[in-house]
């Protein structure tokens, strides 16, 4: 059984259905990567997995569990955490505070939560005084990423997490996402808008086009499909 199973999974806003039954799987230590056109309703997706918004149809099954009509806070109670593309930092508390809040769901925080982070980014540890929003993008990316790892998720749902990233780091995102995966063992779901480059670091991943499946594969066949390459990921 897959970690995180979503079957036929269709939801919207208001009376606009935005997914029209959707399947997505993500085993235990897997990078899994949607890609799509834009408003093919991939942060969509990620929303209705993990309790933002409504199921109409369709279940949701994490770590066996049916979480279908469940909230996104005791979601991630049950271990799934979610970074968002915006807003994924308190702006006017420390970086230190920041993952403090990360931790809340956690009876006790410990010197060696921190020492976790600060060994995997050494630059929060320089600037664990300093206020979160007076940090760069890829330095806040790093913190929401970190805030989200305190509590020890066994999946990470991220959206877009190299969104706003000079070009030059989109590929040291990725690395670090690899780096999580191993260090923690930590399975991360992500919608990427770089979608070579996060491909190649993907396990598996899908295309979504008008809020339906259209391909799906590991990443490197994904990267093979002439089909793929062609409609969704700019030619050759
Ligand atoms: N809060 C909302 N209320 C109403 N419609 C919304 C809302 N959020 C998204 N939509 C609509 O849902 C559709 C899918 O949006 P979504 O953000 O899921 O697409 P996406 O594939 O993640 O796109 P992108 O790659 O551009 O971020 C779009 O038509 C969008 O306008």
């Amino acid at each position: 059984m897959a970690l995180l199973e979503a079957r036929d999974v269709v939801s919207g806003y208001g009376d606009a259905t935005i997914l029209h039954g959707v399947d997505l799987d993500a085993n235990e230590e897997e990078i899994v990567t949607i890609i799509g056109p834009n408003g093919a309703g991939k942060s969509t997706l990620l929303k209705a997995i993990y309790g933002l918004i409504d199921c109409w149809e369709g279940t949701v099954r994490f770590d066996g569990e049916d979480i279908t009509d469940r909230r996104a806070d005791t979601v991630s109670e049950l271990g799934m955490c979610y970074v968002p593309q915006r807003g994924n930092v308190f702006p006017t508390l420390s970086v230190r505070e920041n993952l403090e809040m990360g931790a809340y769901i956690k009876d006790e925080v410990t010197e060696a939560d921190f020492q976790e982070v600060w060994d995997r980014f050494p630059i929060l540890e320089e600037r664990k005084h300093q206020r979160a929003e007076s940090m760069s993008g890829g330095q806040q990316q790093m913190l929401a990423l970190s805030s989200a790892l305190m509590v020890d998720p066994d999946l990470l749902v991220v959206d877009e997490p190299s969104a706003g990233l000079a070009p030059d780091l989109v590929d040291d995102m990725f690395d670090r996402l690899v780096d999580i995966r191993d260090g923690t063992e930590t399975a991360i779901l992500m919608v990427e808008q770089n979608a070579k480059q996060a491909l190649r670091v993907s396990d598996r991943g899908y295309v979504l086009d008008m809020g339906e499946n259209r391909f799906e594969g590991t990443g490197a066949e994904l990267l093979e499909s002439d089909e793929v390459m062609e409609l969704y990921l700019g030619g050759a």
